[in-house]
């Protein structure tokens, strides 16, 4: 680090901040901030990197900047992220920030199009560009290949997921039904195992291994779904400000009035195992009807959903009835009461 050039330095409280070094201590360097002259910091030295010529430039792929730290890399996001591109390479590694809004085609069938057979760097970083040399590389290399999405709750690893399922299927497909099944998979998946969390309103409640099997022509014939480590527990009890999973709130939501009657459906807040939990909605009325809209045939549709909201319903009512363990039995559970 050269005297009298600023240096990124960890603040207490306030993450990393750009300072000068007003002394050097035998652990500690003594930061002033260029924004707050005179209200010095200690900082461990270990910890204060060297900072760019220019800070508010940044760079399309981390790599790329002149001191490559943990300071400088945020701070190259961080100013990508003010300008909505919030995709940023760092070699063929992307890393994404959740914009938590939809930024104008940034998704849009010309974007798709834009990273076809386009190799990494040629083009913004973007999760496209990273589907499409995972695809490019399993043709050269014959070999299968592996995307890894990994960041915490909330991140925007679903969406990113189905991105990178929705930019294969629409490139590579072969334009019949199989395409549109894998992505049409997920909502029914997310029915089943998302929910509300504190943290984020549509939480996978599960690890998804997802496989996209391709033909010897490269193009999309199949997909396969693993799925592990689902919260079970969340059925019978959820904190107060979480909900049980999407599927129980959509019934309740979006069944037509015959099956609602059939099954006595009624809002969530009637049923023991909503109503301890967030019983809001936080769907329309239009994704509340997504699982019945899945499938393109309405007869299809009929029995498919009368076969799962009876199944479900009969969920609602067992855990209507109040339990106890069996003083004599402890193995057994018996009914203690009358289901309301
Ligand atoms: N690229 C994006 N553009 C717009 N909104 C996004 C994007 N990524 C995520 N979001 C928003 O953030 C929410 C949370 O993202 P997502 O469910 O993908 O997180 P996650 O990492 O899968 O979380 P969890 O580990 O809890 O399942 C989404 O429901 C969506 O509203």
């Amino acid at each position: 680090m050269d005297d009298g050039k600023p240096v990124w330095a960890p603040h207490p409280t306030d993450g990393f901040q750009l300072g000068m070094i007003v002394d050097i201590g035998a652990d500690a360097l003594t930061i002033e901030p260029l924004h707050q002259r005179g209200k010095t910091f200690l900082a461990p030295i270990s910890q204060v990197f060297p900072a760019e010529d220019d800070v508010n430039k940044h760079v399309e792929d981390n790599c790329s900047l002149m001191y490559l730290n943990e300071a400088t890399l945020l701070n190259n996001i961080r100013i990508r992220y003010s300008k909505d591109m919030i995709y940023t390479f760092v070699a063929n590694i992307l890393i994404a920030v959740n914009p938590y809004f939809d930024i104008p085609k940034l998704y849009s069938p010309e974007s798709i199009k834009s990273y076809q057979g386009r190799s990494l760097g040629t083009l913004p970083p973007h999760v496209y560009a990273i589907a499409d040399k995972a695809y490019r590389d399993m043709r050269v290399l014959k070999m299968s290949q592996s995307i890894i999405v990994s960041g915490e709750s909330g991140a925007g690893k679903t969406e990113n997921t189905k991105f990178v399922l929705r930019y294969l299927t629409t490139s590579y497909g072969t334009g019949q039904d199989i395409d549109e099944r894998i992505v049409e998979a997920n909502p029914l998946l997310e029915a089943f195992g998302n929910a509300k969390t504190v943290r984020n309103n549509n939480s996978s409640r599960f690890g998804k291994f997802v496989e996209i099997h391709f033909n010897e022509k490269n193009a999309v014939v199949g997909g396969f779904v693993s799925h592990y480590l689902l919260e079970k527990s969340r059925i019978c009890m959820q904190s107060q400000e979480e909900r049980n999973y999407h599927i129980f709130y959509r019934l309740c939501a979006g069944a037509s009035e015959d099956i609602r009657n059939m099954l006595h459906l009624n809002s969530p807040d009637s049923f023991r195992y909503l109503n301890r939990g967030c019983t809001r909605y936080f769907a329309n009325k239009d994704s509340d009807k997504q699982i019945m809209q899945n499938r393109k045939s309405p007869e299809d549709h009929k029995v498919m959903f009368y076969r799962l909201a009876s199944f479900l319903n009969a969920f609602y009512a067992l855990h209507s009835l109040p339990f106890r363990v069996s003083v004599h039995e402890i193995d057994h559970y018996c009914v203690h009461g009358s289901a309301s």
